[in-house]
């Protein structure tokens, strides 16, 4: 198992502030991200947070709004989605003139939106996509149509550079009960099995995993990539911080990614990075409202985020 290097991954993500080079492929500055999701009243996740995780990597963040929750640290209170063309339209406007290096996409709600999104996004060859296959709020509220799911696995995950399920989004995309993934190597298993629905990658992120044998740790597995085919995926390990105040780390971690990969990071340095951005937030979330409270994304910038 490869352990994964706070000190160096953090170095890295301050290198921004120090003027790093951007890598060559986006030396047209500044790297853009266009995230397609909902919006979180609350702040915490969503395109709330898909922003300003592109803000604190030093890319310029965009969005399509796939549909308005009324939401906040207990719960979510309602869903308004978004008529398709409205979401096609702030996609045209985005994509027709600014252009995205990288985008991403998160809730989505309806098959019609997702495969809507998906034709979109073939029509501006749109290449280095995130997929952040978002179903359930942290409290168990659906945030998709069952209808979803299919075209999820059928019209977006085959388009997609990199799928960021957590493991319940992996049970129901491979269609089996929750809680079947219970250990690191049940994540391995998943994970090349989520690679047969065509994206090139897949991270399956592991916070909502209980494994006596990683107590302490919060693992994720990313497997795919070239000739990597039979090939042991790898994991992405860091500690496990004690705090429920964890509202929005799906979220981020696929926005930190698409950032990431905007600047022209490799997929492997790109989930290291993220998680490396994610755990600093995590570490210094904050615990607004009476319920989960959400992630702190400007830790990464406090050297004592207590990570390392
Ligand atoms: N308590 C925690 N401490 C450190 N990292 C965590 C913690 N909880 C989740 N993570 C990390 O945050 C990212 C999001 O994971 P997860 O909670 O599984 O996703 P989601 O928010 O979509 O349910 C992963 O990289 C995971 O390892
Ligand atoms: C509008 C909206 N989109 C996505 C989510 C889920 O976000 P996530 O980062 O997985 O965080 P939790 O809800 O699991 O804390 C959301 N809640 N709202």
């Amino acid at each position: 198992m490869r352990d994964f290097d706070y000190l160096a991954a953090s170095a890295f993500t301050q290198g921004i502030r120090a003027n790093i080079a951007y890598p060559a492929e986006s030396s047209v500055w500044p790297p853009r991200v266009l995230t397609i999701a909902g919006s979180d009243s609350g702040g915490g996740a969503g395109i709330q947070a898909d922003l300003k995780t592109c803000q604190e990597l030093g890319v310029f963040g965009m969005s399509a709004i796939t549909a308005v929750t009324s939401q906040n640290s207990r719960g979510v209170h309602a869903v308004y989605p978004m008529p398709e063309e409205a979401i096609l339209s702030q996609m045209d406007a985005v994509l027709g003139d600014i252009g995205a290096h990288a985008a991403k996409t998160g809730m989505l709600y309806s098959k019609d939106i997702v495969k809507a999104v998906a034709s979109k996004l073939d029509d501006y060859g749109v290449r280095k996509l995130v997929v952040d296959p978002v179903l359930v709020a942290k409290d168990g509220s659906p945030l998709f149509r069952r209808d979803a799911v299919n075209a999820l696995r059928e019209d977006l995950l085959p388009r997609a550079l990199v799928v960021t399920p957590n493991l319940p989004e992996a049970c129901e995309l491979l269609g089996v009960e929750e809680g079947t993934i219970r250990s690191v190597s049940d994540m391995m298993e998943a994970a090349n099995m989520l690679l047969r629905f065509g994206s090139k990658y897949v991270l399956l992120k592991g916070g909502h995993l209980e494994d006596e044998a990683f107590r302490g740790l919060a693992i994720d597995v990313l497997a795919g990539g070239d000739g990597t085919a039979g090939m042991q995926p790898l994991t992405l390990s860091g500690p496990r911080i004690a705090t429920r105040h964890t509202h929005g780390t799906g979220c981020s971690t696929a926005a930190a990614i698409a950032a990431y990969l905007a600047r022209g990071f490799e997929m492997e340095h790109a989930a290291r990075e993220a998680k490396c951005f994610v755990a600093a937030a995590i570490a210094r979330a904050v615990p607004l409202g009476g319920g989960i409270g959400s992630l702190w994304h400007a830790a990464h910038r406090e050297p004592a985020h207590g990570l390392q």
